[in-house]
């Protein structure tokens, strides 16, 4: 069975699955952290591999850029694949000043500027928010770790570039620690098609630095450990 977006065969991907943004920070994971990572999709170039991690099947797949993107993937791999948790594991840009690249980031809600939940209840703003559970054993192995992540909320925007210069002091004033491209539809979509979801993101641009594509790809260890984690 394949769908028109990913060619892997029905029973190829595990229940839990990690979801960065960039195919080839999708083959490093597989090839860093699994144990006998195999490739089961690459159809437009989005790289998704199982293996296992401690004992236990995990798989790992690209979302590409932006909630529609990432909504093709993570629709389809719940309707067909039988998948129950994907935790992303993306890059984020600081808002919050106390926020220094490489820091972690899980995100408690998202809010939005997505369109493609802003009709699903008419008249209602949906809250968009990760399953308790992973979230929990994220931080939990923070404690454990020593590692640090800050648990808070973010902005999925749809603009990576000319969005509203008014709309991230407004963001920074109610709280919002940094902004990504997924996180929020990530999360409706997790209610609407039955599976639990966390993003947890590594701050890649402050106002002033910013790390560079080769960065991007590779600066991901600490937060696919808590991402890892969370399926533990
Ligand atoms: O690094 P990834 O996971 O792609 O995440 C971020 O990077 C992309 C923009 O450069 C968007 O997808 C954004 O959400
Ligand atoms: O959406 C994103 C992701 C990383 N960095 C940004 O500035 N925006």
């Amino acid at each position: 069975m394949a769908t028109p977006h990913i060619s892997a065969a029905k029973g190829d991907f595990a229940p839990d699955v990690l979801m960065p943004g960039d195919p080839r920070r999708a083959k490093r994971i597989a090839e860093t952290f699994f144990d006998d990572p195999k490739l089961v999709t690459e159809v437009r170039g989005i790289l998704g591999y199982t293996g296992t991690f401690n004992d236990k099947p995990v798989s790992v797949i690209a979302s590409g850029m932006g909630v529609p993107s990432m909504a093709i993937y993570a629709t389809e791999l719940a309707r067909y694949y039988g998948v129950k948790r994907i935790v992303r594991v993306g890059t984020i840009g600081a808002m919050a000043p106390h926020l220094k690249l490489g820091d972690v980031i899980a995100a408690s809600s998202a809010h939005t500027d997505s369109a493609m939940t802003a009709r699903w209840v008419p008249g209602v703003s949906l809250s968009h928010a990760p399953d308790f559970g992973l979230l929990r054993k994220a931080v939990e192995y923070g404690e454990s770790s020593g590692k640090r992540i800050h648990v808070g909320p973010i902005f999925t925007g749809d603009s990576f570039y000319n969005s509203d210069p008014s709309v991230q002091p407004a963001l920074l004033m109610h709280g919002t620690l940094g902004v990504d491209m997924e996180a929020a539809g990530l999360y409706a979509l997790a209610l609407r098609e039955g599976f639990a979801a966390l993003m947890v993101g590594t701050v890649s641009d402050l106002p002033g630095a910013d790390m560079t594509a080769r960065e991007r790809e590779t600066t991901f260890a600490d937060m696919v450990s808590f991402g890892l984690a969370a399926f533990q």
